[in-house]
C-alpha cells in the first residue's frame, strides 16, 4: 500500500501558512490569561501543560484535522488489535498486550501471565534465599547483562523507583553491564563473589555480540571458581529471550529460561520478562504497579479525543515543531535525580524508532522525521548546556518533567525539612527555566545589555506528575511510546524496525578479522590507517 506523505496531506499547507502568523509566546500569554488552563490535560496522575508551545487555537484545530487525515483512529485500533504494524519485519507490536490486566487477557495471550508467574516464582526464590549459588550460599548480587532495550528500560526504572523497593527486595543488589568493551564488568567483577552472584542474560535475539561477549566473560570468571559447569549454568545464569533455542545452545536449560515473544519490540520490552531485574530489585508488586500505570495510559490513549489526549498532543506538537517551525532538536529535562537515565531511555525509544527516511512501504521521504533528542537532569543541565537553550542560535523544543510531591515517606527523618526545601528549590528552578525560555527577558526582566538578552520563544511542555511512583512512571513511559507511534503514523514510517543498526554490526565483524591480520584489505584508507596505527600501538605489527 502506498503511504500518503505528510506534506501531501490537505491540511499541511494550511499549517505551514500558520507558521509566520503565530506571535511570540510572550504575546500569546498576554493575549489570553487562561491559556495555561485551556492548554493542560490530565490523566493517570500526569498533567501535560503545553501552553508554552508556539500554537494558537487555529493551529490546534488544524493539528486535529491532521490527526483524522492520516487516519490515526484506525492506526491506533490496529496497533492494539495485533495487526501487522511492523511491515518490514511482518510483525505486530503488542507491548500494550503485556500490560492488559490478566483478567482481561484472551486465551491466546495466556502465555503472558504464565511468563509473569514464572518470573515471579524465580524472583521469590532469589529474594527468599531458596535459589542458591554453586557452593550453597544465598544470592546477594544480580547482574543484568543486556544492551539497548534489554538494558535501558530496567536500568532506568530501577534507578527511578529505588525508594519504593519492597522489604524482601532490599537485601539484593542489582547491577547492570551493557558495554561491549567489558569496562563495566571489569569494575564489577572485582567486587562480586562468584559464589553469590546471579547473571541475567537478557537479549531478545540472543545474538547480540555486546551481551554475548559480556556473558562469555562472566562465564570464564565463574568457571575459575566453580568446580562443575552444570552447577555453574544451573545456579548462576538465567536467560531472558524470544529464542529458546539460542538460550539452550549457550547452555541455559529450559527451567532457567524466561520467555518473551517476537511481537514485543526490544525497546518496548521492559514490560515483559526483560523486567526481571526490576522485579528482583524492587519487588514483583512494584513491577505490577508499573504495568497498571502503563495500562491506564493505554486506555487514555485509545479513548481520549485528540486534543484531550496526552500522547497524541505530544506527538502533534512535535510534528508542528519539526515540520512546520523547523525545530530539529528536542531536550528531555527531568527535574528529578531519580530520572537520571530517562533521557537515555528515550534516546533509544524515539531515535531508534523514528530516525527513518523511508515510508512503511520503502519510498523516500522529503521532510524531517525524528529530531535529535537528548537530555539530562534539568537542574544539572542548567550548569551545562542551558546557555545554548537561552542564547544560542539553535531553536530547541523541550520537555520539562517534574513531580509535585516528594519526600513524603521519610517524615520522621531529621533531615526531612531540609530535603523538602530542596524539592521546592528544584520546583522553582524548573518553573523559572521554562518561563524564561518561553518569554525571554523582555517580559521577565528587561535589559538593554546585549549579553543579558534572552530572546525567548523556545517552546516547551511540562509533564507534571502527582508524584513519581511505579504507577505514574509506567504511565509516563507508555505516554512516550504512544507519542512515538502517533508521530510515526503522521510521518508514514515504521517505528518498530531498526535496519539502520545492522550494517555497522556486519562491518565490525569484517574489521575484527582485519585487526587480527586476516581480513580483506580493500578498505577505505582512513579505516585501514587507523587499524594499522592501533595494531602498531598495541605492539601487534
Ligand atoms: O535484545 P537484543 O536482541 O540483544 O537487542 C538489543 C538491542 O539491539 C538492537 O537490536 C539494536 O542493535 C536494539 O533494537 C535492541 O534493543
Amino acid at each position: 500500500m502506498k503511504i500518503q506523505l505528510l506534506n501531501q496531506q490537505p491540511v499541511f499547507k494550511a499549517l505551514q501558512d500558520q507558521a509566520v502568523k503565530v506571535p511570540h509566546l510572550a504575546e500569546l500569554f498576554q493575549q489570553n490569561p487562561h491559556r495555561a488552563q485551556q492548554m493542560s490535560i490530565e490523566s493517570a496522575g500526569i498533567c501535560l501543560d503545553y501552553s508554552k508551545q508556539r500554537v494558537t487555537d487555529q493551529v490546534l484545530s488544524e493539528l486535529e484535522q491532521l490527526f483524522y487525515q492520516v487516519k490515526l483512529p484506525q492506526s491506533i485500533a490496529e496497533l492494539f488489535s495485533g495487526a501487522v504494524v511492523n511491515q518490514s519485519e511482518n510483525r505486530a507490536a503488542l507491548h500494550t498486550q503485556l500490560r492488559l490486566p490478566a483478567a482481561q487477557q484472551p486465551e491466546a495471550f495466556a502465555v503472558i501471565e504464565q511468563a509473569l508467574l514464572q518470573m515471579e516464582a524465580l524472583v521469590d526464590q532469589v529474594q527468599q534465599g531458596v535459589w542458591r549459588g554453586f557452593s550453597g550460599k544465598r544470592i546477594t548480587d544480580v547482574v543484568n547483562l543486556g544492551v539497548g532495550g534489554s538494558d535501558l528500560g530496567p536500568l532506568m526504572v530501577t534507578q527511578a523507583l529505588k525508594e519504593y523497593a519492597e522489604p524482601q527486595a532490599k537485601a539484593l543488589k542489582v547491577h547492570f553491564a551493557s558495554t561491549i568493551d567489558g569496562s563495566q564488568l571489569f569494575d564489577l567483577l572485582d567486587h562480586l563473589n562468584p559464589e553469590t552472584t546471579l547473571f541475567l542474560i537478557a537479549s531478545k535475539s540472543f545474538t547480540t555480540i555486546d551481551t554475548l561477549s559480556n556473558a562469555d566473560t562472566v562465564r570464564a570468571w565463574l568457571a575459575k571458581a566453580c568446580p562443575s559447569e552444570t552447577l555453574m549454568l544451573r545456579c548462576h545464569f538465567v536467560g531472558i529471550s524470544a529464542s529458546a533455542d539460542k538460550m539452550q545452545q549457550w547452555g541455559i536449560a529450559p527451567e532457567n529460561q524466561l520467555p518473551f515473544w517476537s511481537w514485543v519490540g526490544g525497546r518496548f520490552s521492559l514490560w515483559s520478562t526483560v523486567g526481571c531485574a526490576i522485579a528482583l530489585d524492587l519487588g514483583m508488586g512494584v513491577f505490577r504497579q508499573l504495568l497498571a500505570g502503563a495500562y491506564a495510559m493505554d486506555e487514555h490513549f485509545r479513548t481520549a479525543p485528540p486534543l484531550q489526549n496526552i500522547p497524541v498532543m505530544m506527538a502533534l506538537l512535535g510534528v508542528w515543531n519539526v515540520n512546520v517551525l523547523d525545530i530539529r532538536a528536542h531536550a528531555i529535562l527531568p527535574y528529578d535525580g531519580r530520572l537520571k537515565y530517562f533521557p537515555s531511555y528515550l534516546e533509544q525509544l524515539e531515535m531508534e524508532s523514528n530516525g527513518k527516511s523511508v515510508t512503511q512501504s520503502g519510498e523516500p521521504i522529503n521532510y524531517a522525521t525524528c529530531p535529535v533528542l537528548w537530555g539530562e537532569i534539568g537542574a544539572n543541565a542548567q550548569h551545562a548546556f542551558y546557555q545554548l537553550l537561552h542564547q544560542g542560535t539553535q531553536a530547541v523544543a523541550a520537555d520539562f518533567i517534574l513531580a509535585a510531591n516528594r519526600y513524603e515517606a521519610s517524615q520522621s527523618e531529621a533531615h526531612y525539612e531540609a530535603l523538602i526545601a530542596q524539592h521546592e528549590l528544584n520546583i522553582a528552578n524548573c518553573l523559572a527555566q521554562s518561563r524564561v525560555l518561553a518569554l525571554g527577558n523582555a517580559a521577565v526582566e528587561p535589559s538593554d545589555n546585549p549579553f543579558r538578552h534572552y530572546p525567548g520563544n523556545q517552546p516547551s511542555s511540562t509533564l507534571l506528575l502527582d508524584r513519581l511512583d511505579a504507577s505514574t512512571l509506567g504511565g509516563l513511559i507508555a505516554c512516550y511510546e504512544h507519542k512515538v507511534f502517533t508521530q510515526a503514523v503522521i510521518w508514514g514510517i515504521n517505528p518498530f524496525d531498526q535496519w539502520g543498526v545492522e550494517l555497522g554490526k556486519q562491518v565490525a565483524l569484517q574489521l575484527q578479522a582485519v585487526l587480527a591480520g586476516k581480513g580483506d584489505t580493500e578498505l577505505d584508507s582512513s579505516t585501514l590507517h587507523l587499524a594499522a596505527q592501533i595494531n602498531s600501538k598495541r605492539g601487534r605489527v
